[in-house]
């Protein structure tokens, strides 16, 4: 097999990060079956498979246990393909991803969202907080190469259609790589 071979088979992965509710999911779905890539929501993967320290009862939330976490998906990652759901970044392996999104989401519609899902006060406010001060941009800008960091807004059902073209963009330029 000629390394072109390898190219075409080849599959990057792809890290969505973001606030909870800035949604990770609803653009992960969409791409996941737009691009064929194999949809790894760590949230999700934490709770069926219990990689779960503790739990928090002020933010009323499990907290990971990263380090099960990356044992279980390391072999998929070394496969390529995945992409990659989670509303932190800086514990992964910066080697693992190709290109690393960071989803925004104006605080308007990030509190409607987060009310609806039931969050308590102190949990609502801490996420909030977390968007307005841009916490999970700095994270991914601090932990990735500042060129595979790109940001995406999240508000609008125009917003992810945009997002999706921005990422199958970004697909079909890695591939002519
Ligand atoms: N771009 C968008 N346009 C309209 N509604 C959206 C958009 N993104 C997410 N939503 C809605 O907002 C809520 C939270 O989205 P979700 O994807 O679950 O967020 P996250 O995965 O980041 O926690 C869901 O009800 C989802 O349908």
């Amino acid at each position: 097999m000629t390394s072109t071979d390898e190219k075409v088979d080849a599959k990057p992965n792809i890290l969505i990060t973001g606030t909870p509710g800035a949604g990770k999911s609803y653009l992960c779905q969409r791409l996941a079956d737009q691009l064929k890539l194999n949809w790894l929501d760590c949230s999700k993967i934490a709770k069926e498979n219990d990689f779960v320290e503790e739990y928090d009862d002020e933010y009323e939330c499990p907290i990971l246990d990263e380090d099960k976490l990356m044992d279980y998906m390391e072999p998929l990652m070394q496969q390529g393909g995945n992409i990659v759901e989670y509303h932190g970044c800086d514990f992964f392996p910066e080697r693992w991803f190709q290109a690393v999104f960071v989803l925004t989401c104006s605080n308007t519609q990030l509190f409607d969202r987060l009310k609806e899902r039931g969050y308590n006060e102190k949990k609502l406010k801490s996420n909030l907080e977390c968007e307005i001060f841009g916490t999970v941009l700095e994270e991914a800008r601090e932990s990735y190469k500042p060129d595979i960091v790109f940001e995406l807004k999240g508000d609008t059902k125009l917003d992810a259609e945009d997002s999706c073209k921005t990422v199958k963009n970004w697909y079909k330029a890695w591939k002519r790589k």
